[in-house]
């Protein structure tokens, strides 16, 4: 491997915050070179805002670069140590296989982690071999795209890479490597880390970073309590996410608290999956056996995941304990009226209603027990309402339905925004195409196993554009023939 090789062409631009941060938060280390990378996934328009030129990235040196086997000039690649509960239990952990190159600033200013995922063991590996299989990461482009085509805040993925190397799971899987971008990598484990194995002092350089690099507005205003409105703040965009991501059907699988994001984006997509039937209890992740994870419980560890962030900040936010405890009760009150609000304008906008009136509640409440009796699929579900096709919903032909939809009809007509404004309101809130799991399979069936990429080029195609609502996506709603339920294969590490 060829150290600090400068490759200027490609537009790699880093600075390297984080690794100017106190070495215990870190390790400092290469990534460890793949025997032959290939390039398999480029994001193509991901590049371009990022200011990289799509031709040196597919150059030797620019997969190479992509793959760990050369560093860029100017990175700083490094191992962050965090921690986490995991299914409630409290671990040390670290990017056990994922190297952060460094931030990449971009022609607009803007600053974004440049993350290896696959990149080879670290100091944090405990067992693992620091690797990744070539399913997970394409799941992870695919879904992490879908989710940033549909408007919700997420890492992104720029790259996949081939490694031409064999990992080893329950079988022999090929190896890959996937570049992801995010605002930052600072988890709610990272604070927890610092809190648990470090001083205050850390504590606080740790919490004035994250106020500069993702709440500069705070920062900028020299609030009294500034370690209360980041607290309150990260609260508001986790209460936004958790929203965003309950209206799409979106189930994250293991939202453990190393993997919520200060930032607000939504990230680690392991065993994550897009709810078809709608039922609160829906679980993907075969490791998710109590449900802990469930669809409908999602809003509830979003708020428990907060609370260990909170405890972390307590040395912060006030020199007397019990004062501390006090202000961050007072902000995590405000949790679930905050979900609670984004979520309800949420299901007004997927049901065409500008204005609020009382009896909305009810009328979503009759709608998704509608849904569940009757195992209705949620997003086709919404679709058949947006395109004003009931008969293509599963609920179509009983007399429940046709009452609620007389109540909703009326609802919508009584407000004072044309018909034609509400439609369009539905068109941009329910997307026609989620990544379902038989489609998103078949495209991993076909890259895996037989190296064709032109499936999922298309569907990347299709979910690119998920409100568009035109009718080469129509064949990209319909639900699997074998409606088995969870698709397991390509779920995981
Ligand atoms: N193959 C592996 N080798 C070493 N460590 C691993 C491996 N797989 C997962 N880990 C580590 O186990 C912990 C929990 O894994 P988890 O599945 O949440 O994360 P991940 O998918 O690797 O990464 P991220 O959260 O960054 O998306 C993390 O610290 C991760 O780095
Ligand atoms: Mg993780």
């Amino acid at each position: 491997m060829t150290d600090n090789h400068t490759t200027p062409e490609a537009g790699w631009n880093f600075d390297n915050s984080y690794a100017r941060l106190s070495p215990s938060f870190y390790t400092a280390l290469n990534p460890t070179p793949v025997r032959s990378p290939k390039l398999v996934l480029l994001n193509e328009s991901l590049a371009a805002t990022l200011g990289l030129r799509v031709e040196s990235l597919q150059s030797k040196d620019g997969v190479a670069v992509l793959a760990g086997n050369l560093i860029p000039g100017g990175a700083m690649p490094l191992a962050q140590a965090y921690a986490g509960h995991q299914f409630g239990h409290f671990n040390r952990l670290g990017d056990g296989r994922a190297i952060l190159l460094g931030e990449q600033l971009t022609p607009q200013g803007e600053r974004f982690d440049i993350q290896l995922k696959g990149s080879g063991p670290t100091p944090y590996s405990r067992r693992g071999d620091g690797r990744a299989a070539m399913g997970p990461m394409l799941r992870e482009y695919i879904i992490s795209e879908a989710m940033h085509a549909l408007g919700i805040a997420t890492t992104r993925s720029l790259a996949v890479v081939s490694t031409g190397e064999s990992i080893f799971r329950e079988t022999e899987l090929p190896g890959a490597v996937l570049t992801r971008v995010a605002a930052s990598h600072v988890r709610v484990g990272t604070f927890q880390y610092i809190a648990q194995w470090g001083t205050d002092e850390e504590l606080r350089t740790l919490a004035d970073y994250v106020l500069q690099r993702h709440y500069p507005e705070i920062d900028a205003a020299g609030e009294e309590n500034r370690y209360l409105q980041l607290l309150k703040e990260v609260i508001k965009r986790q209460a936004a996410l958790i929203a965003q991501w309950q209206l799409v059907g979106f189930i994250h699988g293991v939202m453990n608290t190393d993997n919520m994001a200060i930032s607000g984006e939504t990230i680690d997509y392991g065993p994550c999956a897009f709810m078809d039937a709608y039922d609160p209890a829906t679980v993907f992740s075969s490791i998710d056996t109590q449900g802990r994870y469930a669809y409908g419980n999602q809003p509830y560890i979003g708020g428990w995941n907060l609370t260990r962030f909170a405890e972390t900040l307590l040395p912060l936010l006030h020199d007397d304990e019990e004062q501390a405890i006090k202000l961050a009760e007072g902000a995590l009150a405000d949790y679930e009226a905050l979900f609670q609000r984004e979520w309800l304008a949420g299901m007004r906008a997927k049901l065409g209603l500008f204005n609020e009136e009382s009896e909305d509640e009810a009328l979503i409440e009759t709608l998704l027990d509608m849904m569940k009796k009757n195992r209705a699929d949620y997003t086709n579900t919404f679709r058949a309402l947006t395109l004003n096709k009931p008969e293509e919903s599963a609920l179509f032909g009983s007399p429940e339905f046709a009452s609620w939809h007389q109540l909703w009809q009326a609802r919508v007509g009584r407000q004072k925004e044309p018909l034609t404004a509400s439609q369009e309101l539905m068109r941009s809130s329910n997307p026609a195409v989620i990544p379902r799991n038989h489609r998103v399979e078949e495209a991993l069936e076909a890259a895996v196993e037989r190296d064709d990429y032109s499936v999922m080029e298309r569907l990347l195609a299709v979910l690119a554009t998920p409100f568009a609502h035109a009718p080469d996506q129509v064949e990209y709603c319909a639900l699997s023939s074998d409606a088995a339920g969870p698709y397991r294969t390509f779920c995981g590490t």
